[in-house]
């Protein structure tokens, strides 16, 4: 890993891209490691003094300086023995893109590297674009929600978009383990915070935009997001924008990337027709004949009109690797995204499904696709997460009220909320609306109530854990897995039999 990059110490060449002033000691410094947190700094290392949400870098110089720091990257003068050159930069974030790209050799120019934005889609069409790659043989690797993967090697996530360091550093590993591509999911915050600064995407993706991550520590309003979001396309080379999605025209604002467009709309460039529902076995796929700059028809065992944009946005960009129709038929049909529409088999007479739907705009779009599927009963399950936008809590619970049979209200993640209080919001939402709904405070308990009144072609949806295996309570992540809970709940029903 080292031989790739062991070069880049010279503190000049690191600074290459930058514009900075040199506030104290010298330029002339090998720099050994470089970090943004202050328990990792050791001698000889550069230092990022990076302002967070919760505590201020800056804090830490004296501490990082004790332990030997050759180099400071501050925004603020800081004090500290004059042996520590000290270099000040408009933005610390924007600066660790671009020293962390140099460090790393600059691992983006030797990737295809493709980014995903939007409110709706994004881990999911980073399977899909992976999948599709893979199959024609690429190797591809990807950064997102869920994990990082570098070939056999996969990382549990923090963020969706990690910081800049992270990125170069993954992007350095994914080279070095031979990938020729990343797909990754970059999230406004994430471009809000720079973390994708310091090199150009080849191809930027635009999937959908609604109110959503407004609030404190995401975005003070609407405009801030959607300008974060239209950050991407004046930082790749081609754009592939969803046609139908509203407020297209903020987000093309100022881009310069080369314009592409997909969706059901007649002026899409790749367009999606004549969709069809498919049932089988316990799935619920969807079929349709993609038209325009490629045509040929394909099938996917996920539901709904929202899987056909996914799945869509997925071609629009392996079209640019030359990918053949054959390739995309096949590895669509294989695609599966751990804890989006995940089946669960529970019983020969109902369908049951993990979901990540956390927000009003993904839980309307996935109740209205299942009720295509006609069910019986649409049951939906769910909880609101502490210490996020409240509005959520009111909307999803007007969205169940409003398309589910029945609702059953029961925790996420609290963090440092009250779940009572939490759900108490939720049935505001609820209010609004004639729905049924019943309050279960503990998920087990109500997923347990789920599968004990499950009735014969009952879709029931289990939305907003997807594919995390923990619950957040106070600070402190308690193992909970959807799909742990269905088999204790499962063992537990055969013993009392
Ligand atoms: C609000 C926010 O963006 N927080 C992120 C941020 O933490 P922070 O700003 O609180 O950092 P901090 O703790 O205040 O520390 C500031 C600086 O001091 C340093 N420090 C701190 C303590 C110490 O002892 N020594 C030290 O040097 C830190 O390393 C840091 O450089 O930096 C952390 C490390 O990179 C992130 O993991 C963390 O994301 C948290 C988990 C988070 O919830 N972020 C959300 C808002 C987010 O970014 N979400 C998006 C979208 C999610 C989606 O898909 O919906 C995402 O991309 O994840
Ligand atoms: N294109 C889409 N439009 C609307 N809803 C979608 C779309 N794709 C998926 N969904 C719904 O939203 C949920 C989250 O999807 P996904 O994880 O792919 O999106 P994301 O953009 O990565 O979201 P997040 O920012 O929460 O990580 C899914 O579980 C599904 O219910
Ligand atoms: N990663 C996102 C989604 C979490 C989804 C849901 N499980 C919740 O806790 O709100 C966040 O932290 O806002
Ligand atoms: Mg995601």
């Amino acid at each position: 890993m080292k031989g790739e990059y062991e070069n880049m110490k010279k503190l000049a060449d690191l600074l290459e891209k930058l514009e900075y002033q040199c506030l104290q000691g010298t330029m002339d410094k090998e720099i050994t490691n470089i970090t943004f947190d202050s328990r990792k700094a050791e001698k000889g290392c550069l230092f990022f003094c990076i302002k967070g949400a919760v505590s201020d870098g800056h804090a830490y110089a004296k501490d990082v300086a004790e332990k030997g720091a050759a180099v400071l990257i501050v925004q603020d003068k800081v004090e500290v023995p004059e042996e520590v050159t000290v270099i000040q930069v408009e933005n610390s974030r924007y600066a660790m893109a671009c020293i962390s790209a140099a460090w790393f050799g600059h691992p983006a120019e030797k990737l295809k590297t493709i980014g995903i934005t939007g409110t709706k889609g994004k881990t999911t069409t980073t399977y899909l674009v992976k999948s599709i790659l893979e199959n024609a043989g690429h190797k591809t690797g990807l950064i997102g929600t869920i994990e990082t993967i570098i070939g056999e090697k996969k990382i549990p996530s923090a963020n969706t978009t990690p910081e800049s360091y992270l990125v170069q550093k993954y992007f350095a590993e994914m080279v070095e383990a031979g990938c020729d591509s990343v797909v990754m999911e970059v999230s406004s915050q994430g471009l809000m915070l720079h973390r994708t600064a310091g090199f150009q995407f080849d191809i930027g993706i635009f999937t959908n935009i609604e109110p959503d991550h407004i609030g404190p520590n995401e975005h003070k309003d609407f405009a801030d997001y959607l300008h974060c979001k239209a950050l991407l396309f004046k930082q790749c080379k081609v754009g592939i924008f969803n046609a139908d999605a509203d407020h297209l025209d903020e987000i093309l604002e100022g881009h310069t990337c080369q314009v592409e467009t997909f969706g059901f709309s007649e002026k899409a460039d790749l367009r999606a027709e004549n969709t069809k529902l498919v049932t089988g076995k316990g799935t619920l796929g969807i079929a349709y004949d993609v038209k325009g700059l490629m045509n040929f028809p394909v099938e996917i065992d996920l539901p709904g009109a929202f899987s056909v944009y996914n799945s869509l946005t997925a071609i629009a960009v392996c079209r640019h690797f030359g990918v053949t129709p054959e390739n995309i038929q096949k590895a669509l049909k294989q695609a599966k995204v751990k804890g989006r529409i995940e089946m669960v088999k529970v019983s020969d007479e109902f369908t049951l499904m993990i979901d990540y739907a956390h927000n009003a705009m993904s839980l309307e779009s996935l109740l209205t696709t299942l009720k295509e599927y006609k069910p019986n009963r649409l049951v939906c399950l769910f909880g609101c997460g502490g210490n996020r936008s409240k509005l959520r809590r009111y909307e999803m619970g007007e969205v169940s009220g409003k398309l589910a049979d029945l609702t059953i209200i029961t925790s996420d993640n609290p963090r440092d909320e009250e779940p009572q209080e939490i759900i108490d919001d939720i049935k505001i939402g609820i209010g609004k609306t004639n729905g049924k709904y019943v309050e279960i405070i503990d998920r087990k308990e109500a997923i347990a109530y789920a599968i004990h009144h499950g009735q014969p072609g009952d879709i029931v949806v289990l939305a907003g854990k997807g594919h995390e295996d923990y619950q957040e309570i106070k600070g402190k992540k308690y193992p909970m897995d959807e799909r742990v809970l269905i088999q204790e709940i499962l063992e537990e029903d055969k013993q009392n039999k």
